[in-house]
């Protein structure tokens, strides 16, 4: 009988709630073996003593990022599932460590042809936000401090696999999009593209889950301060602000500005997004219908639902599923967009697989076509 080989991944920050759907995620991959995974408060740990839902798996002990031997670890593939700013040291970190040709300056991008010859090299996946600002100046206004890996950053991918999935295929650094990104990225996108919506005036109110806030031990995160309440946060200053602008500019080929505004909700997982968009003249709300459903026809992750069905966080929760709807405002004129992802899976964990798969030439899908849990 022969064995499948699998490709060698490393998690860094395991210990968190991206981390640890990485590891629930990839448990069931085919052509995949968790090799290695780091903690920093928690290194030294069994991860079923972190999280006793991973106990009882043949994974290795969490380990501090001081003691991964690189490159003696042989990795074919790291998610770096660590806080901003740490993200982009790691990288540059392993990168040398490593003696990656990515930091070769004579490699100004990772997806021209200069990608076939760093082919055999680890393939980076990060889910921090470190490398997803095209402009490292805007990085620096918006994340509060320099950014340290500025060669690096252009040599990065901008992760969402259905706009950018060739790009994808042949990067050595994938930067996954934010959360609050890919809910309004994939319903607004096509639209833009299609010249229907108005860049102007489009209005994202964005809800999610306390696990997008991370695992760490925050005040404002405390069951008493979030159950049975709701709250916007940073109004009118969200950091994910200028990453959809960025995203949306690009596909629209003409500057893209957003009203955004954040809520927190007492629920673990999930995100909602309702989005209010100015049609333009001559447009209406079947016309955006069609062309979602044209422009996601193909995509196995992304679905529009019928007639008057209101995406909701139940139908993804667990899945890397996005859902998508359109409707009709009172307003003359105007069409609200919804788009539900669940945060830990579209939003961060299972695209970050999504772009794995395609960066070792898997299909898409591997891994990844897990339903929606209900309840
Ligand atoms: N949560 C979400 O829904 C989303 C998160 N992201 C991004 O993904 C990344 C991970 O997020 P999330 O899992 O929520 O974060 P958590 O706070 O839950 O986990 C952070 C992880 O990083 C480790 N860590 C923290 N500081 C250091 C350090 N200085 N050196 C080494 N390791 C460190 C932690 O280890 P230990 O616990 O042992 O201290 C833990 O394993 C972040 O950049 C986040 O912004 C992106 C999209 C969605
Ligand atoms: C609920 C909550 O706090 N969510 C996080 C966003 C999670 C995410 O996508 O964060 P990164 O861009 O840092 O990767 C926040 O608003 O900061």
């Amino acid at each position: 009988m022969s064995v499948t080989p699998k490709f060698r991944v490393g998690i860094l920050g395991a210990s968190g709630y991206t981390g640890a759907d990485l590891v629930r995620l990839l448990l069931t991959h085919p052509n995949v073996e968790i090799a290695l995974m780091t903690a920093e408060r928690k290194a030294g740990m069994p991860i079923g003593d972190v999280f006793p839902h991973l106990a009882g798996y043949d994974l290795p002990d969490l380990i501090g990022l001081d003691e991964v031997e690189w490159p003696a670890v042989e990795l074919d593939v790291v998610f770096c599932a660590l806080p901003h700013a740490t993200s982009q040291e790691v990288i540059k970190g392993l990168l040398h460590a490593t003696g990656h040709s990515l930091l070769d300056e004579m490699v100004v991008e990772t997806t021209g042809d200069l990608a076939d010859s760093i082919s055999g090299e680890v393939k980076v996946v990060d889910l921090s936000a470190d490398f997803r600002l095209r402009d490292t100046d805007v990085y620096a206004q918006w994340y509060g401090r320099e950014h340290s890996a500025v060669t690096l950053q252009p040599k990065a991918v901008y992760g969402l696999p259905e706009v950018n999935r060739d790009q994808v295929r042949k990067a050595h650094l994938v930067a996954c999009p934010g959360c609050y990104p890919t809910a309004a990225l994939l319903a607004l996108i096509p639209l833009l593209k299609a010249g229907q919506i108005s860049a102007e005036d489009i209005i994202i109110d964005a809800k999610s889950g306390v696990s997008g806030a991370g695992r760490s031990l925050k005040e404002a995160n405390l069951f008493v301060e979030v159950a049975e309440a709701m709250h916007p946060y940073a109004v009118g200053q969200h950091r994910h602000m200028p990453e959809i602008e960025q995203e949306l500019t690009l596909a629209a080929g003409e500057d893209v500005r957003i009203s955004f505004t954040p809520h927190l909700v007492p629920m673990n997982r999930g995100e909602l997004e309702t989005i209010y968009v100015r049609l333009k003249e001559g447009t209406t709300v079947g016309d955006l219908k069609d062309q979602l459903v044209d422009a996601y026809a193909d995509e196995p992750f992304v679905s529009i639902l019928e007639e008057g069905v209101v995406p909701a966080t139940r139908m993804v929760r667990g899945s890397n599923r996005c859902v998508l709807n359109v409707f009709q405002d009172r307003i003359p004129g105007r069409a609200i967009v919804v788009s539900a992802i669940d945060n830990l899976v579209k939003g961060s964990s299972g695209q970050a697989i999504q772009n794995m798969n395609l960066m070792l030439g898997l299909d898409e899908t591997t891994g990844l076509m897990q339903a929606p849990m209900f309840p």
